[in-house]
């Protein structure tokens, strides 16, 4: 494992060069690796494990959308797709990727095959962080550990296919065959990591439930709002306010950000905004802060898994979820941003 230096601090990180899909191959060839759930993560893992050439079966629903989508996608029934149960008794590595509260339904199922030397392999800390909350405790005889990709798994399978990899977190909380590390690496190169960042169940949950809260999703939406919503009551147009407040952020200057960082950001806008924004930050920064520190105290006392399992083991919470995902699209500031896009040289329609 290479030793790396993350402004001032060394941490250790997995390079898919020092461990190539060749030695994940051969330590995965005798393992059949069921991948329960094929939702968002499920298919982009499940892919590209195929893809990488390892011993992969879906575990999933019999006339669900899914099992058709999992059809669709090459995986055939009573060959490499199964009703889950099956799966689970086929599978020598479970891959636990169904929602994190359907995880606490199907949970007695899964421990029942869960026999001694297999491995229960999970993309989030939830379960077993918060296992007063969720009853996740699995038998001391199977290996334990995690590979969370640090993104959305449309993106994972997206990069896979552009020859790119995404960064993962991993983690073992249980080796009971001795073999967990080498198991948990070689899974997460095969699922199409890039890098692996070591970390532990309890801190990869934190930081991931903190960061969807905040700048990654919450506070983006929230911050995006706060200034369309200003200029709107100062008299600006739709097409000006979300111009100025999204679209050149994610088509102009995020890009720039994820080339080389904020000051080359910054560097490449004028002297004008780079003065602004050298002024303001930091007021932003103390603004929000307090709301940050609320959110972690909020995700570390358990507040944030209890409300995740308790809105979304309702049965009709599919439905309420696209409600409130509708209410955002159909506000004024995204549907300004429907016709802009609408604008982009990709979505022009060319006349025959
Ligand atoms: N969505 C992501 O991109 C992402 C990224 C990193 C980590 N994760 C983690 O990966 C895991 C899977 O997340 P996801 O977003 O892919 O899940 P999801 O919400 O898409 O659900 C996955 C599957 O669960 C099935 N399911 C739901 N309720 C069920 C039930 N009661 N019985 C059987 N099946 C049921 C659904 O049909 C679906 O196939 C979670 O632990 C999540 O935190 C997700
Ligand atoms: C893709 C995210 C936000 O990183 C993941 O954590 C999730 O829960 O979907
Ligand atoms: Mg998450
Ligand atoms: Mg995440």
């Amino acid at each position: 494992m290479a030793k790396l230096n993350f402004g001032g601090t060394e941490e250790t990180v997995v390079t898919r060069e020092e461990f190539p899909l060749s030695k994940a191959q051969e330590i995965l060839k005798n393992e059949t690796v069921a991948v329960i759930g094929y939702g968002v993560q499920g298919p982009g893992q499940a892919l590209n494990q195929k893809d990488n050439g390892i011993n992969v079966i879906v575990g999933q629903r019999k006339n669900s959308k899914t099992w058709d989508k999992a059809v669709r996608d090459g995986f055939v029934p009573g060959e490499t797709l199964f009703e889950i149960e099956e799966a689970l008794e086929r599978g020598t590595v479970i891959c636990y990727l169904l929602s994190d509260a359907a995880q606490i339904e199907l949970w007695p199922t899964v421990k029942k095959h869960l026999t001694a030397g297999k491995a229960l392999y999970f993309s989030h800390g939830f379960g077993i962080t918060f296992k007063e909350q969720t009853g996740i405790i699995p038998p001391a005889d199977v290996d334990v550990f995690l590979v969370a990709p640090k993104g959305s798994g449309t993106s994972l399978r997206r990069m896979f296919l552009e020859g790119r990899g995404l960064n993962s977190s991993f983690a073992i909380f249980q080796d009971a065959t001795g073999r967990a590390f080498e198991r948990v690496i070689s899974l997460g190169i095969a699922v199409g990591s890039g890098y692996l960042f070591e970390t532990d169940f309890r801190k990869e949950v934190f930081s991931d439930l903190t960061g969807e809260r905040g700048t990654l999703m919450g506070c983006i939406q929230g911050i995006f709002a706060a200034q369309y919503e200003v200029l709107r009551s100062k008299g600006h147009s739709p097409s000006e306010s979300f111009n100025e407040t999204v679209e050149e952020l994610t088509q102009s200057l995020m890009p720039l950000v994820a080339e080389n960082g904020m000051d080359w950001m910054y560097a490449n806008c004028s002297t004008t905004a780079q003065r602004g924004a050298l002024d303001w930050w930091k007021k932003f920064r103390d603004a929000t802060k307090p709301v940050f520190e609320e959110l972690y105290e909020s995700v570390a006392t358990g507040k944030e898994s209890q409300r995740s399992i308790d809105s979304n083991s309702q049965p009709d919470y599919r439905v309420k979820l696209d409600a409130e995902l509708a209410e955002l699209r159909d506000s004024e500031m995204w549907q300004s941003g429907k016709t802009v896009r609408s604008l982009r040289p990709e979505n022009q329609v060319v006349e025959a």
